[in-house]
């Protein structure tokens, strides 16, 4: 590549067997959450975002075990510095966990470069409020090229992880959503039994219940079952422009797996930092200006 030509994003620019640690199966489903997860943050204004939000205080909510990356990047700046990006590390990550929750392997690019500072304070305008109206949901995904079977697609990843009782108390206090299983209500009010949790205790529902550890088509079933813990997945079942997809992919996990790999593949390749733009961190979590 000539100099000050842009690469842009491009298949295998370097090879990545370096990042295939050895991964526990304690681990790989923390490795998951945390990456892909985190995948949303990474268009230009926010790669550098992703990278900049610490774990602890309160943070375990945005990105449980973001230390994974760190030390996938220690691993990597060993063998050989300065080369492969945080927002790189990220988007593997993602690539590989869900491959090791039973979801399909999607080949994903590389050669993105990491924010130069941290933009944590507009990350609220890109990310869609989880009590937020399907439109807006629906227009925000739309912006980055996600169309809906894309979004009905994506939101498949709540067939694992958790939600923490603070972002559910106000479906269940001071009186229950009517819109919810009542079966469902006993096991959240079991999970979640103050109004308001205590904030330093992690209290926390299963997103699936079913199959928490596997990246499957369960989640289709809970919510068109009135299981949705959030506002935004029960939506997803209920409102007309995205029903059809989720019953299509409650039935067909295959066609789940097809629209899921193809909107992973677009939102992995928004607006990315690439060239001589941004720098590779040394550390995922600071700019290198800050060392
Ligand atoms: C409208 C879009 C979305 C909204 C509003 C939303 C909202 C949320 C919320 C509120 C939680 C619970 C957080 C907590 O209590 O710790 C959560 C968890 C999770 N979300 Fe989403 N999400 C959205 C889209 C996505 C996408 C696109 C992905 C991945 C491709 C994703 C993957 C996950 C995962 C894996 C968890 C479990 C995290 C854990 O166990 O720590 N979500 N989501
Ligand atoms: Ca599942």
């Amino acid at each position: 590549i000539a100099e000050n030509e842009d690469p842009g994003l491009v298949m295998n620019y370097y090879r990545d067997s370096a990042l295939r640690l050895k991964i526990s199966s304690k681990n790989k489903f923390s490795f998951f959450t945390s990456a892909t997860r985190t995948l949303p943050f990474l268009g230009s204004e926010t790669s550098s975002m992703t990278a900049s939000l610490k774990e602890g205080n309160g943070q375990e909510l945005w990105m449980r075990n973001f230390r994974y990356i760190e030390t996938i990047k220690e691993a990597l700046e060993r063998e050989c510095p300065g080369v492969v990006s945080c927002s790189d590390i990220l988007v593997l990550s993602a690539r590989d966990g869900i491959v090791a929750l039973g979801g399909p392997y999607i080949p994903l690019k590389t050669g993105r470069r990491d924010g130069r500072k941290s933009r944590a304070d507009i990350l609220e305008q890109h990310l869609p409020d989880h009590n937020e109206s399907m439109s807006v949901v629906l227009e925000r995904f739309a912006n980055i090229g996600i169309n809906t079977p894309g979004v009905v697609a994506l939101l498949g990843s709540h067939s694992v992880g958790r939600t923490h009782c603070v972002k559910l108390v106000h479906r269940l206090y001071p009186e229950v959503d009517p819109a919810l299983n009542p079966a469902h209500v006993e096991h959240m009010l079991y999970k979640c039994p103050d109004a308001i949790p205590d904030p330093k205790a992690v209290q926390y529902v299963r997103n699936d219940r079913g199959t928490p550890m596997k990246l499957d088509n369960n989640y289709y079933r809970n919510i068109l079952d009135n299981k949705g813990l959030l506002i935004v997945d029960h939506q997803l079942a209920t409102d007309k422009r995205t029903k059809p997809f989720v019953k299509k992919m409650a039935k067909n996990q295959d066609y789940f797996f097809k629209e899921f790999a193809r909107a992973i593949t677009i939102l992995s390749e928004n607006n990315p930092l690439t060239g001589t733009k941004g720098e590779i961190r040394k550390q995922c979590n600071l700019a290198n200006k800050l060392h």
